[in-house]
């Protein structure tokens, strides 16, 4: 499949196991391939009672499943997670299409959803209550056993991996899922579908409806739904949890963030300089945990600016689906118009811009209207800019500078964030000293946004609570 050609042609809604056009609807929505702008689908949003049938065949489903062994489930979710491996670069291809990151890309984000499925099939099969012993030879015993229907909403960002994250580990503790993709990505969810029914879920054990916030809400509201897991920004969040509340739902919440990423005078420069655009310009910097806010020590900030502006400007951009692409199109042309008016502000605040922070137009004419702009990378910063303490979600890298490590970790903690944090030096001791510290998720040493899913991924602050991956995600299903 080449940029240009991919149009959906069935159905978006999955139900019953299988894809079906929605009973009623509450508006409809275009979604777009970033990389040209062109409408690959125009689909109908789920109304309340589209939401009610997904969520009847999930309950017919979830006496079926619940009822299963955890060896049965865990051969499977193996099945299921054997099938994506064997349809990677199709999946990829079509994620590639509508989410506009780069095929390179794509393909770690597939490799990591068949991962988590096998990871959470493993479980399955050893997941236990406890026998407690009580006096006078007397015990009691605790069960583990499945919530029910759980609803699973996602961001647009990640959407293949996302889908994975929620319903592997809810589907190995014996839920059903509703899934509600974002709608700027609605089309990998239900692939993800199709290989659930093919690997022998029972039918409605997975389901997809569309939609936007009116079709998140019928879910949230939904009074036999047992738990809701979202992924997106602080705003939906809180309307998430407050609507949860009221149905004593518990929730997950995967947030933003905006982490601190340290480099000490002592690291690796080139280490360090890769460990910088890997915590920035992946999916075009739309990413939850990037580590956005560079801290730099003094002595070394020159040298690392100019190498890490030099790599910036090498980055390869242009059609995704190119084996040599590094940096594709943002999401639609709202958002690049938001990424862009934060480098405005950023310039009107003092900031400085060393390189990008503009549109993009590839030389391939297929590609003039996509949703490009140049990787950017401002110094001169201050923490109480704009661009230094809210979330960007693009290509923007913030560089400041530092001189002792009790001050960059003060500022490194001053935000309302917690998702992520690095830190670059050869001091090992210095090293886990400071993560200790740092209040984040997840903190990387040396490196940066590598998720393998036997860690756990989830915030502190407003960047969430819950988390993804991980042995203790069974706590939040079960
Ligand atoms: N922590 C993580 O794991 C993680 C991962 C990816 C993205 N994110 C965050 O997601 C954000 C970007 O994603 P986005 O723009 O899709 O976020 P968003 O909050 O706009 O939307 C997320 C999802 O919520 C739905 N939604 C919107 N309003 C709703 C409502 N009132 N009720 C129910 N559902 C509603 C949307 O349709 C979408 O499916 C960023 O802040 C990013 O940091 C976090
Ligand atoms: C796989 N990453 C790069 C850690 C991203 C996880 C999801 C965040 O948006």
């Amino acid at each position: 499949m080449s940029t240009g050609t991919f149009v959906v042609s069935q159905p978006l809604n999955y139900r019953g196991g299988a894809r079906v056009e929605p009973a009623d609807a509450s508006g409809t929505e275009k979604a777009f391939e970033p990389a040209t702008g062109r409408v690959i689908a125009t689909f109908t949003c789920s109304g309340e009672k589209e939401v009610n049938l997904a969520v009847q065949n999930a309950k017919a489903a979830f006496k079926i499943w619940s009822k299963k062994s955890g060896m049965e489930r865990c051969r499977i979710l193996l099945e299921a997670a054997r099938i994506i491996r064997e349809r990677e670069d199709e999946i990829a291809t079509v994620e590639c299409i509508n989410n506009g990151k780069s095929i390179f890309e794509a393909r770690l984000d597939i490799d990591t959803s068949w991962q988590c499925l096998e990871y959470y099939a493993g479980l399955a099969a050893s997941m236990a209550g406890e026998h407690i012993q009580l006096p006078g030879g007397s015990f009691g015993y605790t069960r583990r056993e499945p919530l029910g229907i759980c609803v699973g909403i996602g961001a647009w960002n990640y959407p293949f991996q996302i889908a994975s994250w929620k319903s592997a580990p809810a589907l190995a503790c014996g839920n059903a899922m509703v899934f509600k993709p974002s709608p700027f990505t609605p089309v990998s969810a239900l692939l993800l579908a199709e290989i659930y029914t093919e690997a022998g879920v029972p039918p409605g054990l997975f389901n997809v409806v569309q939609g936007g916030a009116a079709t998140g809400q019928f879910l949230c509201q939904h009074h036999d739904v047992a738990k809701v897991s979202f992924t997106g920004s602080v705003p939906t969040g809180m309307k998430i949890m407050e609507m949860s509340a009221k149905g004593i739902k518990p929730v997950t919440l995967e947030l933003g963030g905006k982490s601190p990423l340290i480099i000490f005078s002592d690291c690796d420069m080139n280490n360090a300089v890769k460990g910088a655009l890997m915590a920035n310009f992946l999916t075009q910097g739309q990413v939850c945990c990037n580590g956005t806010r560079v801290f730099v020590q003094k002595e070394i900030l020159d040298k690392f600016t100019e190498e890490v502006v030099k790599q910036t400007q090498r980055i390869k951009i242009g059609d995704p689906l190119l084996e040599d692409t590094r940096m594709g199109p943002l999401i639609n042309r709202p958002h690049l118009e938001r990424v862009l008016g934060f480098v405005k502000v950023a310039k009107e605040q003092g900031a400085k811009v060393l390189c990008g922070g503009d549109i993009y137009v590839p030389e391939d004419p297929k590609l003039k209207d996509g949703y490009y702009m140049r990787p950017c990378v401002l110094t001169n910063c201050r923490d109480d800019m704009t661009c230094v303490k809210e979330e960007i979600f693009g290509p923007v890298m913030c560089i400041l500078s530092f001189d002792t490590e009790a001050e960059v970790l003060e500022r490194a903690n001053d935000t309302t964030f917690g998702l992520a944090a690095g830190v670059f030096t050869r001091d090992i001791q210095r090293a886990h000293r400071v993560v200790a510290e740092l209040q984040a998720g997840t903190c990387f040493i040396n490196n940066y946004n590598v998720s393998p899913v036997e860690l756990p991924f989830g915030g502190y602050k407003k960047s969430g609570f819950g988390r993804e991956n991980g042995r203790v995600t069974i706590e939040y299903y079960s």
